[in-house]
């Protein structure tokens, strides 16, 4: 416990509203302490009618005969510079003002007259403007002041009866807000009572057993603090009642950002309602400090918009050898055939990996995290309706055959199909040194998620299939797959029992497990690699593939090729049912190499 004794000599306070209540307790401990005071009141009804020399006084007379100083001011509020005469004409100067006094004229909304209104407003608004102003001139010139605004629960939360003296109490939360900021380079402090204390204003509202204890001395204390050069608070709202005192701020939900990126410039009013759950979740609410931090916010979504990245995400993807190995493996990669064996076995001198592995890191931040998720209006989404749609997956840079690298992914943009969403995801890997070495694309479709009000088409930087051309096919492969491919694939880390456990195909429409969208395409990546690239992975670019119609393991893949330049356009069937599998879809290659 500080020893030294706050004091106030040397200082003076005016105090409106002092006759009684609150403000004479103010006044009464501010002068034991050595303030000499301005001991306002007007005198009036507690609905603001008359007028009298008496309540001022008989504070007065209380502190004098207590032996401190002060002086009676019977001016109205609205006339505040009067008031600031009384403290200067006697006193010199005026240290603290403590706008206190306040009436009410309480009815519901709809009784409540013009007058009712602008008399409550006087008071407790304009009256706390013009005191603040008046005083203003001579802060300013000391370089000190403390500010005390008064305001209320009524205002903080409403209260029936009240919409009048509710929005005057709001308002001197405004006004003080601007007061401190204005006031910070005078060294004037401007903060905000809350008090609920036992007062002729509140009498008759509160339940008596509250009332009795709602001391307003046990509330003084704390506004003399606040008045007090020690007090370095600036712009804060302080509660208190029956002694205890709090702290109060207003705190901003996270919020939502409404569109995918800076370009776009419509958002209806049905995409609104679709994700006002999460505009209006305050499980991450903050406080916000100032205007500067609240529009800073803006500009960092602003920023996140031009980048397109709605919310981050990150992973680790450890590989090794084995994992290539399995892989492989899992897209029907056989020691059968020799030039395989690259793939199938560590020790071969040009031991690689399959280039199309590289989608797993992005596949796996998807599947472990909310990422997907957090780009739907509802914010959830379950494996029982998420299919595999687009796949786009490009290499940078030389991948080693083993590694630890981290992914970062974000929602890139989200798509309104009306059968269902389309939520775009970009993901990008990097190395221990920061190096980009993969970048993932994948677009899931959420079967039934359609119909929220958000766009149809994608925007720019979504990758887009490429129809092949219309010629008949330039090469064929056929690779059949087996009953247990799907077993065999899900081990590179996509356990989605979507694509072995029958029960929970059922659930999501299909009569069996399907087959890895992924894994199909691996097939046809192999295919293009053997037709094109001499079985050289390090020839691939990139891959784009839309997955259009479901696979059953067992089923015949037929991979139709056609070379473009260094383009080579596929389209995948599924010879026993002769339904395309993949379409729109192509390799780049770095170069070709390939006898037709
Ligand atoms: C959370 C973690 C993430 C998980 C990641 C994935 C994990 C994996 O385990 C999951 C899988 O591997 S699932 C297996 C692979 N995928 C599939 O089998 C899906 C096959 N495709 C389909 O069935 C339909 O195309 C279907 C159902 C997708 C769409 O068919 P329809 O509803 O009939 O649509 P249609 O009427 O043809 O077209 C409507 C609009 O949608 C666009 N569209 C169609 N197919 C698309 C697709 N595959 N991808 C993206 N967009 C697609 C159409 O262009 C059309 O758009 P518009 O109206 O603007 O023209």
């Amino acid at each position: 416990m500080s020893s030294e004794q706050i004091r106030y000599n040397g200082r003076v306070a005016i105090v409106t509203g002092a006759g009684a209540g609150l403000g004479r307790e103010y006044a009464l401990l501010l002068a034991e302490r050595g303030a000499k005071v301005v001991v306002n009141d007007l005198g009036g009804t507690n609905s603001g009618e008359g007028a009298s020399t008496r309540a001022a006084n008989l504070v007065v007379d209380e502190i004098k005969l207590k032996g401190g100083i002060a002086v009676a001011d019977y001016n109205s509020v609205v006339d505040g510079a009067k008031i600031v005469e009384t403290a200067i004409n006697n006193f010199g100067r005026v240290d603290i003002v403590i706008n206190n006094a306040g009436i009410l004229r309480d009815r519901s909304i709809l009784k409540i007259s013009e007058q009712d209104w602008d008399l409550v407003h006087d008071v407790h608004l304009k009256g706390s403007f013009k005191v603040t102003q008046a005083a203003w001139p001579h802060m300013k010139k000391q370089n000190y002041g403390r500010i005390i605004m008064t305001s209320s629960n009524s205002g903080m939360y409403g209260n029936f009866g009240q919409a009048n003296y509710s929005a005057a109490k709001m308002g001197l939360i405004g006004l003080a807000n601007t007061v401190a900021i204005e006031g910070e380079k005078y060294n004037i402090h401007c903060n905000v009572i809350i008090p609920t204390a036992a007062s002729r204003l509140t009498q008759g509202v509160l339940p008596d057993i509250l009332f009795d204890e709602l001391k307003p001395q046990l509330i003084a204390p704390v506004v003399a603090y606040l008045c007090h050069e020690s007090c370095e608070d600036n712009g804060s709202y302080i509660e208190s009642a029956a002694g205890w005192a709090a702290k109060i701020h207003s705190v901003r939900s996270k919020g939502c950002v409404l569109r995918t990126s800076i370009g776009q410039d419509i958002i209806t009013p049905e995409y609104v309602k679709s994700v006002w759950s999460k505009v209006t979740n305050m499980k991450d609410a903050q406080h916000v400090n100032s205007i500067g931090e609240a529009s800073g916010y803006l500009l960092e979504v602003m920023e996140n918009l031009k980048q397109r990245k709605i919310d981050g995400f990150e992973d680790n993807f450890k590989y090794s050898a084995k994992d290539l190995i399995l892989y492989a493996l899992g897209i029907g990669a056989t020691v059968k055939n020799a030039n395989d064996l690259k793939f199938l076995y560590e020790n071969d001198p040009d031991f690689h990996a399959i280039p199309s592995f590289f989608v797993l890191p992005g596949l796996l931040l998807s599947l472990t995290t909310n990422l997907v998720a957090s780009g739907l209006p509802e914010g959830k989404a379950d494996l029982t309706n998420i299919l595999h749609g687009e796949q786009y997956l490009e290499i940078c840079d030389e991948v080693p055959t083993s590694g630890n690298l981290t992914s970062t992914g974000q929602v890139f943009d989200i798509m309104d199909k009306s059968s269902g969403a389309v939520v775009v995801t970009n993901t990008n890997s990097f190395d221990e040194n920061g190096r980009l070495l993969i970048k993932n694309q994948s677009s899931i479709f959420v079967v039934g998620a359609g119909k929220f009000g958000g766009k149809k088409d994608p925007i720019d930087g979504v990758i887009p299939i490429v129809p092949a051309p219309k010629r008949s096919p330039d090469a064929s492969i056929r690779y059949n797959t087996s009953v247990d491919q799907a077993a065999l694939y899900r081990l590179s880390g996509d356990l989605n029992p979507l694509h072995i456990d029958p029960n929970f195909s059922m659930m999501a429409g299909f009569k069996t497990p399907i087959l890895h969208g992924l894994c199909s395409m691996g097939f046809s990546v192999r295919a293009i690699l053997a037709k094109y690239a001499n079985n050289n992975p390090s020839l691939f670019k990139c891959v784009k593939v839309r997955f259009a119609a479901p696979v059953i393991p067992g089923q015949t893949l037929q991979i139709d090729m056609w070379k473009e330049s260094k383009r080579i356009h596929f389209v995948t069937s599924v010879v026993e049912t002769g339904k395309n599998v993949i379409t729109g879809a192509y390799v780049d290659l770095k170069q070709v190499v390939a006898k037709l």
